[in-house]
């Protein structure tokens, strides 16, 4: 059964100086599942979590957290929520430890150490608990800043570019740690403008783009749609015109004749590549190059904004 832990009606939000950040924000997450709010730079991401976390008040519409007025009862709310921020926000002359347990008594829980010590295991800082913050790497600060968000057991945590500038193994083990989360039944919302973590990572996926939502969809659905790739072969010889026979491919010539492009749907178990080239082979038709190339984000947005225009 899905039940839903966070509810957003009609949410806007225009800054003072007259921007409109956020239009109209409809929006229900459920419990348990891991939620990727796709969109690029500025489309409102950080406004919208903002929202949600009580650090920016809305200029219009509701949000429910556990069944919790997000204003009217700030706290009881806010107390659900981790808050994993992009930028660093500790004190860098404080050690790992009392950090996180710092945070957990923000939010008026016990020192419930068996506890912050599974957390700062599982984010491999156990070892460097009493190292001071400012002798750890730019990784390991990250990780405290996951441990921090997750002190007070939070039931809903929210990952700001979770993957911005961190290396491929913390980039894993996030992905690892996010998984185990859900396991234990946390909700997790991330934000990403990288398909590919949403690909990784979420259950469903929401994009955004200027302020809006432009749709929210499973995310297999969502790759199916995305999921466009282009496979661009350099002639030996430019043609004229693409070849009769190869209709099924609905291939177009670009570059003048020197390069035949063929879009194919990548999460399709059969891309039609291998019948294409072979098919080529027949015809005497030469390459010297072969590309292929995934639609960018800025492409399918496109797609996107056109497609709802
Ligand atoms: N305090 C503010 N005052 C005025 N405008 C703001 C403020 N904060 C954000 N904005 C504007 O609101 C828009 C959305 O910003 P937001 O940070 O929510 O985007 P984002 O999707 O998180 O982007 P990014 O991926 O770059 O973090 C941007 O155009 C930004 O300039």
């Amino acid at each position: 059964m899905t039940e839903p832990i966070l509810t957003l009606s009609g949410v806007s939000k225009t800054y003072k100086g007259g921007f409109t950040a956020l239009h109209g924000v409809d929006l229900t997450i459920n419990k348990g599942e891991i939620f990727a709010l796709l969109g690029p730079n500025g489309a409102g991401k950080t406004t919208l979590i903002s929202i949600i976390c009580g650090i920016v008040t809305p200029s219009t519409g509701t949000i429910h957290v556990g069944g919790h007025d997000a204003i009217a009862d700030y706290k009881a709310a806010r107390s659900l929520i981790g808050l994993v921020p992009q930028e660093l926000s500790v004190d860098m002359f404080e050690t790992v430890l009392a950090t996180v347990t710092f945070s957990r008594r923000l939010f008026g829980r016990s020192g419930h150490s068996a506890y912050i010590e599974q957390v700062l295991r599982d984010l491999s800082l156990w070892d460097k608990r009493n190292n001071k913050i400012m002798e750890l790497s730019g990784g390991m600060k990250r990780r405290v800043l996951i441990a921090k968000a997750l002190a007070h057991e939070p039931e809903v945590l929210f990952l700001d570019e979770p993957t911005a500038g961190v290396d491929v193994a913390l980039r894993r083990d996030m992905w690892k740690l996010v998984h185990r989360l859900r396991e234990r039944g946390t909700t997790i919302i991330l934000t990403t403008h990288y398909i590919e973590e949403a690909e990784e990572m979420a259950d469903r996926v929401g994009v955004i783009n200027k302020g809006r939502l432009l749709l929210v969809d499973q995310k297999e659905a969502l790759m199916q749609k995305l999921g466009k790739r282009e496979l661009d072969l350099t002639l030996v010889d430019a043609l004229d015109a693409v070849p009769a026979g190869l209709e099924r491919w609905q291939l177009s010539l670009v570059n003048e004749g020197h390069t035949l492009r063929y879009v194919f749907d990548a999460t399709n178990e059969d891309t039609g590549i291998p019948s294409l080239l072979h098919e080529l082979s027949a015809r005497h038709i030469a390459f010297k190059d072969l590309e292929t190339s995934k639609s960018s984000l800025e492409d399918i947005f496109v797609d996107l904004v056109e497609e709802r225009a």
